[in-house]
């Protein structure tokens, strides 16, 4: 089994263990390198798995995830390094980090060490991520199948250009946020209409669930779908007129390009 190092066990990298132990991945197979120890104890009390130091974690490791904040990206690439790291023995390195360029673990690791980019999002803790891979400069077609098999454990997996990561940033990496302020709008809509603040959740939990399904498995456009929802004259055009008129298509435009230029820009200050 592909041995696997997580280095850093916050938000990510818990989704990222959690979802690789329900898919059956060995928890034998699995280190996580966590900074701070409390965090440290209650990963290995609540995954039973094992805690290490980066680069005792990345010695043995045949997949070395870095999966700690873009600042402190450095200092973890620091620790790991001081293992005895070799592209020869076909370790790869794989960064989930937002913004950081496949150059900068290139320029910093042994000639040739293979780095794969990801955008994962958090939806991997219930298997329903999708994580979007940019390959670096010496990445063969072996390593990126076996990155995508370990990730295709917790979602979907899709492969671009590097050159996309920013755009992908903004859209699934950030997504799922969006979709939890949307649903949060509409819980206290609901309250504000005079529905308790469960039965609203339980209802818009169930239509985010409902939609999604559909959206998926209808094989129809999103567009085709809203409209089979929009009678004629109904309250769901009333709805959408006031959604419309509000801003809300430029608000994601405009959101979503903030998204991206932050990407870039946590990119550019990693030089
Ligand atoms: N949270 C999210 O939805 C997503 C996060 N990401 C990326 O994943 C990375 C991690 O994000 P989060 O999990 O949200 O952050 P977080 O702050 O929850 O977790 C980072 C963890 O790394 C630990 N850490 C920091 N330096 C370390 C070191 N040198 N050695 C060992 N542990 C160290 C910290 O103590 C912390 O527990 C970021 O680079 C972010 O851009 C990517 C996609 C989605
Ligand atoms: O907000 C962030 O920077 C990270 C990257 C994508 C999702 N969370």
């Amino acid at each position: 089994m592909t041995r696997i190092a997580v280095i850093g066990g916050g938000r990510i990298g818990e989704a990222l263990i959690s979802g690789l132990l329900q898919s059956g991945h060995a928890v034998k197979d699995l280190v996580v390198a966590e900074q701070h120890p409390p965090r440290a104890a209650e990963l290995a009390a609540e995954y039973s798995v094992c805690v290490s130091s980066p680069q005792d974690a990345a010695e043995g490791a045949d997949v070395i995830v870095v999966a700690v904040k873009p600042g402190d990206v450095e200092s973890a690439l620091t620790a790991v390094s001081k293992a005895d790291l070799d592209g020869e023995r076909e370790q790869i390195l794989v960064s989930l980090a937002a913004g950081i360029p496949t150059s900068y673990y290139e320029k910093r690791l042994p000639a040739g060490f293979p780095v794969v980019r990801v955008m994962p999002n958090t939806p991997m803790l219930v298997g329903e991520g999708v994580s979007v891979l940019a390959p670096g400069r010496h990445v063969k077609k072996d390593h990126l199948d076996l990155v995508r098999g370990v990730l295709s454990a917790v979602g979907k997996v899709v492969t671009v250009p590097e050159s996309q990561i920013d755009a992908v940033t903004a859209v699934s990496g950030s997504g799922p946020a969006y979709f939890f302020l949307v649903a949060e709008a509409m819980i206290d809509a609901g309250v504000g209409l005079g529905l308790t603040r469960a039965t609203a959740s339980e209802l818009v939990v169930q239509t985010m669930v409902g939609a999604a399904a559909m959206l998926d498995q209808s094989g129809e456009s999103t567009t085709e779908l809203r409209a089979a929802v929009t009678s004629p004259g109904g309250t769901t055009a009333a709805a959408i007129r006031q959604l419309e008129k509000n801003g809300l298509r430029s608000a994601f435009y405009d959101a979503l390009e903030a998204a991206k230029s932050r990407s870039a820009e946590l990119g550019t200050s990693s030089e």
